[in-house]
């Protein structure tokens, strides 16, 4: 301990409060990242039991210690296979937290992705699929890699048209199935799979489509237009979030201040829209 904050037995320093304020940060980051989802109740269940260790190990309690003690020293194993997709997320943040990621654009962004994306076509195209009650899913990469799930579908490697995108969602269409992966302003794949999200708090009306559109948001940062089948509603979907049943004007707004801007930032879990989760 260093400093000049005696409080009576304790000595409180410089390093010590910065100590205590980075951990109350990394506390809170974690808290935002697991609030809403079956991990925060996962967190809560291991921390308490960690306390407990604590304090039978304080009170000499040698076999409860000795049991706890050996399901410790497991517990770092199972939290990252536990916490997988929370670490990936926080991992993600960090990474676009950092200057280089905000100095992309200079230097080490793919030339592919450099190319604005013309957000025209995709508005026409969900307006009509929504007035045909057409279901889509198409996923526009940012700074994330998609590649693993553009291998799951299709390549294609396709100039973005209206008239495209209405037939890849065609009903008949063999493409129809599964979402478009946008990189680079080009259609890259159709038919992708994406991962399904399982946060408990997606009400039961929205469907796998819009699960899997949750799901990819919550481990990259693309942003995902999802057009319901069931209703023809349109909905943007970030960071986890659902904005839904968006007008055209709107979903135009939202998708050109999202793309254009390069970098979709801030992660937080309510949308200023109503019914999002
Ligand atoms: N994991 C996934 N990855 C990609 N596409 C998916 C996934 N799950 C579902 N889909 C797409 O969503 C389509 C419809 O799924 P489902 O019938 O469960 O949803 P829905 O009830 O119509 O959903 P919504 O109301 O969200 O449109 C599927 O045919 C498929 O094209």
């Amino acid at each position: 301990m260093s400093g000049p904050f005696p409080i009576n037995f304790l000595r409180f320093g410089w390093i010590d409060a910065a100590d205590v304020l980075l951990v109350t940060v990394l506390l809170y980051q974690l808290y935002k990242l697991l609030r809403g989802s079956v991990a925060l109740n996962v967190a809560l269940g291991l921390i308490s039991l960690y306390l407990l260790y604590l304090v039978v190990k304080a009170t000499g309690m040698e076999l409860l210690t000795k049991i706890l003690g050996q399901f410790m020293s497991v517990g770092v194993l199972a939290s990252i296979i536990l916490f997988q997709q929370e670490i990936r997320r926080f991992l993600l943040n960090v990474g676009k937290a950092t200057a280089l990621e905000r100095m992309r654009g200079w230097s080490w962004r793919r030339p592919s992705e450099e190319a604005p994306v013309a957000v025209g076509p995709f508005v026409e195209a969900a307006k009509s699929l929504s007035n045909k009650l057409t279901g889509a899913l198409i996923c526009f990469s940012q700074v994330s890699d998609l590649s693993t799930f553009a291998d799951s579908g299709d390549r294609l490697d396709a100039e973005v048209s209206k008239r495209l995108l209405l037939s890849i969602f065609n009903k008949t269409s063999p493409l129809h199935d599964g979402a478009v992966i946008i990189t680079g302003g080009r259609i890259r794949a159709a038919r992708c799979i994406l991962p399904v999200s399982e946060n408990p708090d997606v009400p039961a009306a929205l469907g796998l489509r819009h699960r899997a559109a949750i799901g990819l948001s919550e481990i990259t940062d693309a942003v995902v237009l999802v057009v319901s089948e069931e209703t023809g509603a349109m909905s943007l979907v970030r960071h986890g979030v659902v904005y839904r049943n968006l007008p055209t004007a709107e979903l135009r707004a939202r998708l050109n201040e999202w793309l254009l801007s390069g970098l979709a930032t801030g992660s937080a879990r309510m949308a200023d829209q109503p019914s999002a989760i």
